[in-house]
């Protein structure tokens, strides 16, 4: 036997051994009952009676060792959900009044609890709907979330408002975030949305690009990296056939972005082509804006006229740390470039490990949040707003989970995720497979940037939002088998 039939062998016995012992309380009334057989003769059905219990538990331990997927499918998955609900109705009283949730409504009288409204159980994750109690607001219940998740036994908990005064309190039961994964590999030509990784239950975490611009916070090692190659990656196939121009700024000497340079069209590893580079995505928004007025408020990529996307590696390096005329005109140039941008096909996504106000001035510009790890409370609070250091506490990630995170999407839903770890082969792989269609040669260098007085702002805030695409047929990448 090799070394996993083993360990299969253990967990099995294991499981037996303790599912018998939390049993007790079946096997004591299963004893009663067969020596009542036994005194009436019945000696068969008797003995039968007593190992009931013992038969059961070596057979889920069987079940479970020889075919893992089948038995949490039909019978462990729907037998723990069944113990999570029972437990939280059963302990719900307690638990609020324990977590700093009940209220007093007469000075030494009884006091009222919120009210669960509703129990959920999927995959791996236990939804509480509970309304306020009278005096009460979700902030309140918000507050007690992470004692709730706790008094449960949770491995982390996540809550949103769903109507006034009633707040959907999401449990991870399990956790199954905890081992790293790799990415497929991509072939399809995504433009909208790509997949980064999984949700808290275990379903594919698709990051929504379309028409926005996404600010990515974590301390250094927090793992920007896998975020930052899972979207070039995965738009990479799209880049190849034209629908998508992939722009890359990196000012950390070039580092992350030379491994895959190839998926880019444009890429800038000093202050001064980083202006430059900015000033061309600039002349495409203005020049797009010319194409589309009076003609179109909705861009759709096709080949030959792409959606943009540019990707910021560091970017307190340029808003904040690059010598002041470089950050005047880089802070000016970005600011205009995530304003204009969005309705035009243009996307940025930057990445940052010190979100001060002083380094990224603008981070209210950004449309969605992706908070890996931080150092503090105060950190999540400032990168996600005053009301998410409880929600998503980015702050509580373990430095074991490099890539695990929240995103706080432009209509406020929080998820909690963990991104695909993207190793240097494999980057190198797709941007093997998949460089960027050769353009003229210095295509953005030869354009001439307009004056930033000349640039259209009428539709700085007003401007229609795309409505959701989907790429145009275009001929595909020749070879799109498995990396
Ligand atoms: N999604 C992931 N899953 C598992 N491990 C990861 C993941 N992302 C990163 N790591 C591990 O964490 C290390 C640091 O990741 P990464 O370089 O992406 O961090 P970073 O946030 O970009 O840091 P810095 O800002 O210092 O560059 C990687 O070398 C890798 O070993």
């Amino acid at each position: 036997m090799d070394r996993t039939a083993w360990i299969r062998l253990g967990s099995a016995f294991w499981h037996f051994v303790s599912w018998t012992a939390q049993s007790w309380r079946t096997i004591l009334v299963c004893l009663v009952i067969g020596n009542v057989l036994l005194i009436a003769d019945h000696e068969a059905a008797g003995v039968a009676v007593f190992w009931v219990v013992p038969a059961w538990c070596a057979f889920r331990a069987a079940w479970e060792a020889l075919s893992p997927l089948t038995y949490e499918g039909v019978l462990g998955g729907p037998l723990r959900r069944h113990g999570w609900r029972r437990r939280a109705r059963k302990e719900w009283a307690r638990v609020a009044e324990r977590c700093g949730l009940a209220w007093p409504w007469e000075r030494g009288k009884r006091k009222t609890i919120p009210r669960l409204l509703r129990v959920h159980a999927s995959d791996n994750t236990l939804s509480l709907r509970v309304r306020a109690a009278v005096g009460q607001t979700v902030d309140d219940l918000n507050q007690a979330v992470e004692a709730i998740a706790t008094a449960f036994e949770a491995e982390s908990a996540e809550s949103r408002r769903v109507a006034p005064g009633v707040v959907e309190i999401a449990l991870t039961m399990r956790e199954l975030l905890h081992e790293p994964t790799t990415p497929q590999a991509p072939h399809e030509l995504e433009v909208d949305a790509v997949t980064l990784g999984r949700r808290s239950d275990g379903s594919p975490w698709r990051l929504d690009l379309n028409g926005l611009h996404t600010l990515v916070v974590g301390r250094s090692g927090a793992g920007k990296g896998s975020i930052f190659w899972g979207i070039a990656g995965n738009l990479a196939p799209a880049a190849h056939a034209g629908l998508v121009r992939l722009w890359g700024i990196d000012l950390k000497g070039g580092v992350e972005v030379a491994v895959g340079a190839r998926m880019f069209s444009s890429v800038a590893m000093d202050e001064q082509s980083a202006l430059t580079l900015l000033r061309s995505l600039q002349q495409v928004i203005v020049e797009r804006q010319g194409a589309m007025r009076g003609r179109s408020r909705q861009f759709e990529p096709s080949p030959g006229d792409p959606a943009h996307v540019l990707l910021i590696d560091e970017l307190a390096v340029l808003t904040g740390y690059a010598s002041r005329d470089v950050v005047n005109e880089g802070n000016t140039l970005l600011k205009r470039i995530l304003t204009q941008g969005r309705a035009l096909g243009v996307m940025v996504v930057a990445f940052v490990q010190d979100p001060r106000k002083e380094t990224v001035g603008m981070r209210e510009l950004f449309t969605q949040t992706i908070a890996l790890r931080l150092a503090s409370s105060s950190e999540t609070r400032m990168v996600l707003g005053d009301g998410y250091g409880d929600v998503a506490p980015a702050h509580r990630i373990d430095r074991t989970m490099p890539g695990a995170g929240y995103v706080v999407r432009d209509d406020g839903v929080v998820e909690r995720v963990r991104a695909d770890f993207w190793p240097d082969d494999v980057i190198r792989t797709v941007a093997e497979r998949y460089p960027a269609p050769a353009a003229p040669v210095d295509w953005y260098e030869n354009r001439t940037p307009v004056p930033l007085a000349s640039v259209v702002t009428a539709d700085m805030d007003g401007a229609p939002r795309p409505r959701r695409r989907s790429p145009r047929s275009a001929s595909g990448p020749e070879d799109s088998e498995a990396v």
